[in-house]
């Protein structure tokens, strides 16, 4: 088994390196007219607080209405929409009715201008900066362990005879079983290269893949689970962690915070669900709120920017344009 390290090698200075970084990019999802909107402001302010040297590319379903749209450029999002996907019909029960859309963030796989993505769930907030991450070799799938301790595992056998791989020790796999289930990763934080014969390998795959309960993050694990490696869980912390594998947390090294737990999404935030009146998690949801609220990280338009351009397609437009127009003054954005 792969160790959960990573290591930030430093940035060799080449032309070559040059190039991939302008291709990196932060990902997440948006689907529906809701809330979760509010959880992408926050990722998109909290990346810019940890200064991130890349953009925050959101990928929304047709159903996001255009005031979420506007919101989300005017946070210096780059925002791309996406046709859904729908997995094959068949009784399945998901864990969450709501995961059926879920199977839409594989279309991420098809923004190609990108050579190495970091994919965010919308209701994940970063600490403090990742960028190294993306120095991670290629080739491979890097994501955090997920624990199975929680009700929403109810279905597996994993939950109903206790065994977690956060402590695969405390029960053992029973050989009756049979062999013992490979490594398996929340898919709220993954590294990943995005290409268009993994995305259509990706789309035909899932045409003959039954849907389970865990939707796409099931259907990721099944599909990766040959170049899946491991990081520590200070790049996605699962909130049950908490409470089911305290031992495992490094709370002070957190970077990246995953609001999964039931009642834990801050914007939702009210403290009456299980586990939600824990002092860590009240610090954890005001941390989030703060971001959130600090209009010092809204994003500032300079004049040159019109209103209707993102960061990513500024700085597209003003790399074609800086050798012809170097001396000629940007329009206003009136
Ligand atoms: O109505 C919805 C439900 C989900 N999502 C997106 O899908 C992700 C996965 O759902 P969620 O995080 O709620 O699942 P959990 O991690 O809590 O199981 C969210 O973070 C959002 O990025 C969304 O945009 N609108
Ligand atoms: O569609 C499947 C979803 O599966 C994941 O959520 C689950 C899962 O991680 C369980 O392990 C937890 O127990 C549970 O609380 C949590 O909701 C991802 O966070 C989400 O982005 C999405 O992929
Ligand atoms: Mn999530």
């Amino acid at each position: 088994m792969a160790p959960d390290t990573v290591s930030s090698a430093p940035v060799p200075g080449s032309l070559v390196k040059a190039a991939s970084i302008s291709s990196r990019a932060y990902v997440t999802f948006l689907a529906g007219n809701g809330d979760y909107v509010k959880g992408v402001v926050g990722l998109a302010k909290g990346l810019r607080k940890v200064k991130t040297a890349y953009p925050l590319v959101v990928a929304v379903l047709p159903d996001v209405p255009e005031e979420h749209r506007r919101i989300l450029v005017n946070q210096g999002c780059i925002v791309r929409e996406i046709e859904p996907v729908h997995p094959p019909e068949n009784q399945t029960q998901f864990a969450m009715a709501y995961y059926v859309i879920n199977y839409s963030k594989l279309r991420i796989w098809e923004f190609v201008e990108y050579s190495k993505m970091i994919y965010l769930d919308g209701d994940i907030q970063v600490f403090e900066n990742i960028d190294h991450l993306f120095e991670l070799p290629g080739g491979y799938f890097y994501a955090v362990k997920d624990c199975f301790c929680e009700k929403t595992w109810s279905h597996t056998p994993q939950y109903q005879i206790g065994y977690c791989q956060q402590c695969p020790d405390k029960v053992q796999w029973p050989q009756e079983l049979g062999p013992k289930p490979p490594l398996y990763f929340n898919a709220g934080m993954f590294v990943y290269e995005p290409s268009l014969p993994t995305y259509d390998d990706l789309l035909s795959t899932l045409k003959i893949t039954p849907p389970t309960p865990f939707a796409e993050q099931d259907f990721l694990n099944m599909f990766f689970r040959d170049v899946y490696r491991p990081i520590p869980p200070t790049y996605n912390l699962v909130l049950a962690m908490l409470w089911r594998h305290r031992e495992n947390v490094e709370l002070e090294k957190v970077k990246v915070v995953h609001y999964c737990a039931a009642g834990s999404k801050p914007w939702r935030y009210t403290g009456k669900e299980a586990n939600m009146d824990r002092e860590d998690i009240k610090v954890l949801v005001k941390n989030w709120w703060d971001i959130y609220n600090d209009e010092a990280l809204d994003y500032k338009r300079s004049s040159a920017n019109v209103a209707v351009t993102t960061r990513g397609e500024a700085n597209a437009k003003r790399s074609l344009k800086t050798r012809a127009l170097r001396s000629i003054p940007a329009p206003s954005a009136a």
